[in-house]
């Protein structure tokens, strides 16, 4: 039993693609639950993450990368993340310290400009920039916005990280656990499986293959006797000359990604894997809803 006093509540963590939510979630959590990528756009689905001290639990939602809508996937992902940030108890707006705050940032202050929620402004990457440029940038922001508050971390080291934490758990209200202790994330090992398919076609194709490639699992089954587990997944495209590029020549590329995939996933799961890969063509699922439920991006509604 928690003792008298608990407190407990949800976080959401918004910014633009890139400015490292997956990795404070990953940093808080101590472990790999979001897929860390240097390109952007990797987060798609929500991830919730739950963090849990002797007195308090924090949920995190990890809300996707917000642009402007240009297809009715991005449509979807603006509006998941609005509805997210009325319901929580905090509102992580995370920022770059590297860059200023550009249109993207704008965008989403003016999302954030009547939702009642706290919001905290969190500089992200201060290891990348000189302790003197911080303070016109903070400006930048509080010149736009009115911030609960401001604060500078480095999401990768873990730089005042835990004071970001000490700060989220002043706004949260008092109440039992939602999740049981050891809880970490509710996301099915599936997703987890399939991100880190994801993970590894963006970083080994560099630019040639865009964001809007999908992985979907299509088996995960353990074999009875022994200690494999057989992976089946389908690697999506939307062009057949990226379908090309994916296999490599003679079957290199998707050896490759094969390869580091496997050796990833079995950590994850602590097993031997069989992973079976599969590369199919199906052009603009982005703007089918058929392709957006089936791959897991939208609610049954
Ligand atoms: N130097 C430095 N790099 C960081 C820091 N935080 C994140 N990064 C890097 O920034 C890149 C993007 O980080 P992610 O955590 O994937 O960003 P994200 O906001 O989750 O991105 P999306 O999922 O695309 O929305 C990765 O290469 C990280 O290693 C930091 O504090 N310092």
């Amino acid at each position: 039993m928690k003792e008298k006093g608990f407190r407990s509540g949800f976080v959401a963590l918004i910014g633009r693609p890139n400015v490292g939510k997956s990795t404070l979630l990953n940093q808080v959590l101590g472990q790999k639950v979001a897929i860390m990528s240097d390109k952007p756009q990797t987060t798609r689905n929500q991830i919730r993450g739950v963090h849990t001290t002797d007195d308090a639990q924090i949920i995190f939602l990890d809300t996707p990368g917000i642009h402007k809508p240009k297809s009715r996937l991005g449509d979807w992902m603006v509006k998941t993340a609005r509805d997210t940030f009325e319901e929580v108890d905090v509102v992580l707006f995370l920022v770059d310290a590297k860059e200023g705050a550009g249109s993207g940032d704008r965008f989403i202050m003016d999302l954030l400009r009547d939702v009642k929620t706290p919001i905290f402004l969190v500089v992200n990457k201060i290891d990348q920039v000189h302790p003197e440029s911080l303070l016109p940038l903070i400006d930048q922001y509080r010149n736009r916005f009115s911030f609960r508050e401001v604060v500078p971390i480095s999401a990768l080291h873990g730089n005042n990280t835990s004071k970001l934490l000490e700060l989220i758990l002043k706004e949260l209200p008092e109440g039992p656990p939602y999740y049981p202790s050891e809880y970490v994330t509710d996301h099915p090992e599936r997703f987890i499986v399939g991100e880190l398919i994801r993970e590894k076609v963006l970083h080994l194709t560099r630019e040639e293959i865009p964001h809007s490639v999908a992985v979907v699992v299509e088996e995960m089954s353990r074999e009875e006797e022994g200690d494999l587990v057989n992976v089946r997944a389908t690697i999506i495209t939307e062009r057949s000359s990226q379908k090309g590029i994916l296999i490599g020549k003679q079957g290199s590329m998707l050896k490759e990604v094969g390869r580091r995939a496997r050796e990833e996933i079995q950590r994850l799961l602590g097993s031997k894997v069989y992973l079976d890969l599969w590369i199919k063509v199906k052009k603009d699922w982005r703007n089918e809803d058929f392709y957006l439920r089936q791959f897991g991006y939208r609610d049954e509604d």
